[in-house]
C-alpha cells in the first residue's frame, strides 16, 4: 500500500504571520492516514516544526555538500536538524533559476537520505517538449539522471510537474496525466524491481484546486498532490487534502 501525500510547497511567499495557517489547517484535517506536508520558505522551518501538529514540514531545497563555503545555502543536516522530514529537490523553478541539472539534483538526493529527510523529487516537460511529442523522453531521461539507485519508498516521493502547468491554471487531461504516471510507475518497477518500484509514491503538481483535486486523484498511479499557490491558505488546500483522503 503507497501512502496518500498531500504536500504543499509555499515557494517564496510567507513570513511568520503565514505559521497561522497551519493552525488553520490542523484544524480542518480529515484525520486517518493520508500524510500531509508543508514545505515553507527555509527562515520558517523551526517555527513551522513547532506550530505543525500532524503536518510534516519540509524544506524547498538543499545543497549537495555537507557543509562548507556555499554562501546562501543550506545543508541537509541542517533541514533535518530543524525538526523537517522532507525535502523538495529538482523543482523546474530551481532548475530555472539556478541551472540545476540532473547530475546536480541527484547529488542532493544523496544528501538528502545521507541526513534521513525523505526526498520529493520533481519532473516535468515544458510546453516545447510536449509539443513535440517528447514528454515521456524528457522525464525519463529526468528520471534516470536524477534518481539515485538506492531509492525507496522511505526516502523518495517522485512528483511530475509539466511546468506549462505550473501557476497557469492550465491541467493536462486525466489522460495526460494517467500516461505520464503510468509511465513513471513502469520506468520505477523496470528499475527497482516490483516491490520497491511499486511503494514509491508518485505526486502529480501543477494548478492543482479544490475544483479539480478529486478528479485527478481517480488516476491510479496519482498517490496525491504537489499544491503550490493553493497550498498557501488553509481553506484552499484543506479540501484538496480531504479529496485525497475521499480517494
Ligand atoms: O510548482 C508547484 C508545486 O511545486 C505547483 O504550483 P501551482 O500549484 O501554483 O501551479
Amino acid at each position: 500500500m503507497r501512502p496518500k501525500i498531500a504536500a504543499g510547497n509555499w515557494k517564496m511567499n510567507g513570513t511568520q504571520s503565514a505559521l497561522d495557517e497551519l493552525d488553520a489547517l490542523a484544524a480542518m484535517l480529515p484525520g486517518g492516514d493520508t500524510r500531509v506536508v508543508i514545505c515553507p520558505p527555509a527562515p520558517l522551518l523551526i517555527p513551522a516544526v513547532a506550530r505543525a501538529k500532524g503536518i510534516a514540514i519540509g524544506a524547498q531545497d538543499c545543497h549537495a555538500a555537507e557543509k562548507g563555503a556555499h554562501t546562501g545555502d543550506i545543508s541537509a543536516a541542517m533541514v533535518a536538524d530543524s525538526g523537517a522530514a522532507y525535502v523538495i529537490l529538482g523543482h523546474s523553478e530551481r532548475r530555472a533559476d539556478h541551472g540545476e541539472s540532473d547530475a546536480d539534483v541527484s547529488a542532493k538526493m544523496q544528501a538528502a537520505w545521507a541526513a534521513g529527510l525523505t526526498a520529493i523529487l520533481c519532473l516535468g516537460e515544458s510546453e516545447a517538449d510536449r509539443e513535440a511529442g517528447r514528454t515521456l523522453e524528457v522525464i525519463g531521461a529526468q528520471l534516470a539522471g536524477s534518481l539515485p539507485d538506492d531509492a525507496g519508498a522511505g526516502n523518495t516521493v517522485v512528483a511530475y510537474e509539466p511546468i506549462w502547468a505550473i501557476g497557469t491554471g492550465k491541467v493536462p487531461t486525466l489522460e495526460q496525466i494517467v500516461e505520464v504516471h503510468d509511465f513513471l510507475r513502469a520506468e520505477l518497477t523496470a528499475r527497482f524491481g516490483a516491490d520497491r518500484g511499486n511503494a514509491i509514491a508518485l505526486l502529480y503538481g501543477g494548478s492543482v484546486k479544490a475544483a479539480n483535486a478529486a478528479t485527478i486523484f481517480e488516476a491510479e498511479n496519482v498517490d496525491g498532490a504537489l499544491v503550490g499557490g493553493a497550498s498557501l491558505k488553509a481553506s484552499d488546500f484543506a479540501p484538496i487534502v480531504v479529496a485525497l483522503a475521499a480517494s
